[in-house]
């Protein structure tokens, strides 16, 4: 058995302990099979009429690669990924890391093993930056909870953390107030890497930023990449992000995957007619919105 405290913080090759185990080597990162969710609406009014959220999900993440995960609001891309994080219950199906299923409700100490296989990074670093906390602290914290580093090494190795996000080190002390946010996206990025995980959720991780700073943190994720194998689960409504990061490209709609296959492939020759219809919604060059009579009078009757 891999032992938790056998890996360095600098060390990033090979699978971790899954929240049930080592796992195998040989399987992907991440296996989910016929996961569904359904909510019961709370209120008598929407009783016995249950929202099925996510409906029979399967795919698999390979060492190093990366899968987007598209679909319009509501198609259930944030439940997929929040039962992937653990921070649902599946209603039905499994999550599995390198071939072990992770357990269906996760203890402290499940946690604290499936924290050093997949993190999350969220759409709005603010919110997951303690405002009174400096962005060095909150990566050392991290580092610290996991690893059994002194001070000095602590410090040494979120210095390593934010060469790696391309962050300047006289910012290791700076609150996020005081930074960018793309900046602070970087902090999150070197925060998530301080498990050294074996894949990387990322839920609309740049959606929130302008064009440049949102192609700089595609870049940078990449790099990553390249240097760590880590894979990513790249949550958007996005498309031209999908075709600058993704390998393979899931289509959800309603809950459920109506198309799944490499994204230039499924961007250029679209099979499913919702996914057409996605891909013919992205403002392009020449695209102009639908006009409103000369009246002025809306389309749709009020
Ligand atoms: N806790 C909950 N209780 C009840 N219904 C929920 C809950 N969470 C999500 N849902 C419903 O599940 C469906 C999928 O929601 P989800 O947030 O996963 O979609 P999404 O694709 O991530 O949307 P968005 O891009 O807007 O975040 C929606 O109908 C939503 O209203």
């Amino acid at each position: 058995m891999i032992s938790q405290e056998s890996h360095g913080p600098g060390e990033s090759h090979g699978p971790r302990e899954s929240a049930a185990g080592p796992g195998d080597a040989a399987a992907p990162v991440l296996q989910v099979r016929d996961l569904r969710k359904t909510f019961q609406p709370r209120g008598l009014l929407n009783a016995g009429q249950p929202v099925v959220a996510v409906d029979g999900v399967s795919f698999a993440l390979a060492g190093g690669s990366t899968l987007a995960v598209v679909g319009e609001s509501g198609s259930g891309k944030t439940t997929l990924a929040r039962m992937i994080m653990g921070l649902e219950p599946p209603t039905s199906g499994s999550v599995e890391f390198f071939g072990r299923a992770q357990p269906r409700r996760m203890r402290t100490r499940d946690r604290r093993a499936h924290a050093r296989v997949i993190q999350m990074v969220f759409q709005n670093p603010y919110r997951s930056l303690d405002p009174r906390q400096s962005v060095g602290a909150a990566v050392e914290e991290v580092l610290r909870h996991h690893f059994d580093l002194g001070r000095q090494d602590g410090r040494a190795r979120t210095a390593e953390l934010f060469d790696m996000v391309r962050l300047a080190h006289n910012l290791l002390d700076a609150l996020p107030r005081e930074l960018s946010g793309g900046q602070r996206q970087r902090v999150c990025i070197a925060r998530a890497l301080a498990t050294n995980p074996r894949a990387i959720v990322l839920d609309e991780a740049v959606a929130a930023l302008d064009v440049l700073v949102q192609a700089q943190v595609l870049n940078l994720l990449a790099d990553v990449q390249e240097q760590t194998d880590v894979s990513y689960l790249f949550v958007t409504h996005d498309l031209a992000v999908v075709r600058q990061i993704a390998d393979d490209v899931l289509v959800m709609k309603s809950g459920r995957v109506v198309e799944h296959g490499p994204a230039g492939e499924v961007l250029d020759h679209p099979e499913h007619p919702y996914t057409r219809l996605l891909r013919d919604s992205v403002p392009r060059p020449g695209w102009k919105p639908a006009r409103r009579p000369a009246d002025d009078s809306p389309t749709v009757p009020a």
